[in-house]
């Protein structure tokens, strides 16, 4: 489902994206925008936010706060906030009001509209009551009880068809560039929205891949998006798939210290993946609530969307048609994960061999817990490794993790 242009061609028009024509005042805006009801006046937003009370406030970003807030009419909203300080945030900003103006999707997070007022800009958001993945999934232990395997299997998924949506299905391809785990936003039904459009880019037709300045955040992003500045759908696949084995192990990538011998958690997944022992990283969280056969299949799939080489990784289509399949008809990934000094060297076997190396144990319906020892992942020792990933290229210099966006 598409937006209607009319609210698309206004925002554009409050933010002064693309040409104005002269002549055109902003009463002429003001008169369409109401008519259609997506530009909220700011008086509404102070009323709903109680004057942008820091009790209200539910982050910071990268280009301002955001606050939670509720409208006359008893709607609950998100309002982010752009900060006149920030340069850097006014292009984010724009740039996420232009591309999510675009889109509708049940899990993007919906744009409800925006308001302009003097030098305050602010977009306003459907309030998605059940926080971040990041803050439930690394932050706290009972949080992280919250989510039982069917919770986080149906947040993959979910993810997936958003991606794809995204990738394919809205009416230009967008590319995210930022997907982690604290830009999925759960609601109260625990449907991912994704979220944060401060550095998608709308793809140009017919092209398999752009050249860019490198922006996004360590531990997330594509080997060949790091070395090279390749942008492609691929990209993200990448970076789903970090989101993917981060859910399954419940450990944070780019700060991962289980295994003194792994560079990160993609290295450990690989390393214990290739000796059969891939159960043994599932978080012990979810001893009691998964599924050895569907753990098994998520794991494959976020090191086959993890692959060094891009050309590797499954698009988002054949993801989600891989999701909706029964475990155990899945191609073997070939290749580590994100490995810059091979790029695109491919092993001598085809894809889609399924030999014995690497597969994980496990019958349809049978439960985690009894396969025994294998959630005592601290104790695992693995060979040492000689490539470096992609956490250990990207410096870390902020503590969002996140480079500076450049271009
Ligand atoms: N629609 C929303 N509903 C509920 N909470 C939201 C919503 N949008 C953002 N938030 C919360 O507001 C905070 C700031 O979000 P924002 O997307 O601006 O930045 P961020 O992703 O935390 O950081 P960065 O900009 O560095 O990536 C986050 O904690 C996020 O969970």
């Amino acid at each position: 489902m598409r937006k209607s242009k009319n609210f698309m061609h206004n925002l554009l028009k409050t933010f002064k994206i693309g040409s104005s024509k002269e002549g055109q005042g902003e009463e002429d805006w003001e008169r369409i925008a109401a008519q259609e009801q997506k530009h909220f006046a700011f008086e509404a937003l102070v009323a709903a936010t109680k004057e942008f009370h820091p009790t209200h406030k539910l982050g910071q970003g990268g280009f301002g706060p955001v606050y939670r807030g509720k409208l006359e009419d008893g709607r609950e909203i998100a309002v982010k906030k752009l900060s006149h300080s920030s340069n850097q945030g006014k292009k984010e900003f724009t740039n996420e009001a232009r591309l999510l103006a675009r889109v509708q999707h049940r899990n993007v997070v919906n744009l409800l509209g925006y308001c302009a007022h003097g030098s305050e800009k602010l977009l306003v958001y459907e309030y998605v009551p059940n926080e971040s993945l990041d803050k439930l999934l690394f932050k706290s232990d009972s949080k992280k009880e919250l989510l039982d395997w069917k919770r986080r299997f149906d947040i993959i998924a979910g993810i997936a068809r958003g991606l794809l949506y995204l990738h394919e299905d809205s009416h230009s391809c967008i590319i995210h560039r930022d997907i982690k785990a604290s830009n999925i936003l759960l609601d109260d039904k625990w449907v991912p929205k994704i979220a944060d459009f401060g550095m998608a880019r709308l793809f140009p037709e017919g092209e398999t891949h752009v050249n860019t300045r490198v922006a996004g955040t360590n531990g997330y992003m594509a080997p060949e998006y790091v070395m090279h500045g390749s942008l492609s759908k691929a990209a993200d696949v990448y970076s789903f798939g970090v989101v993917v084995l981060e859910l399954v192990t419940g450990q944070r990538n780019s700060s991962f210290n289980l295994d003194v011998n792994a560079h990160s958690m993609l290295d450990w997944a690989y390393k214990m993946y290739k000796k059969g022992r891939s159960l043994e990283i599932v978080d012990p969280a979810l001893a009691s609530s998964a599924s050895a056969d569907q753990v098994a299949m998520c794991i494959q799939i976020g090191l086959l969307c993890t692959q060094g080489d891009p050309h590797l990784r499954p698009t988002m289509n054949r993801v989600v048609v891989l999701l909706s399949k029964k475990p155990g008809s899945l191609d073997e990934p070939i290749m580590k994960p994100g490995l810059p000094g091979s790029r695109y060297r491919r092993s001598r076997r085809p894809p889609g061999l399924s030999g014995s190396t690497g597969t994980t144990a496990g019958t349809s319906g049978t439960p985690l817990h009894s396969f025994g020892s294998g959630f005592n992942t601290s104790s695992t020792t693995v060979s040492t490794a000689t490539t470096t990933t992609t956490s250990n290229i990207a410096s870390s210099s902020d503590p969002h993790g996140k480079r500076p966006m450049q271009g």
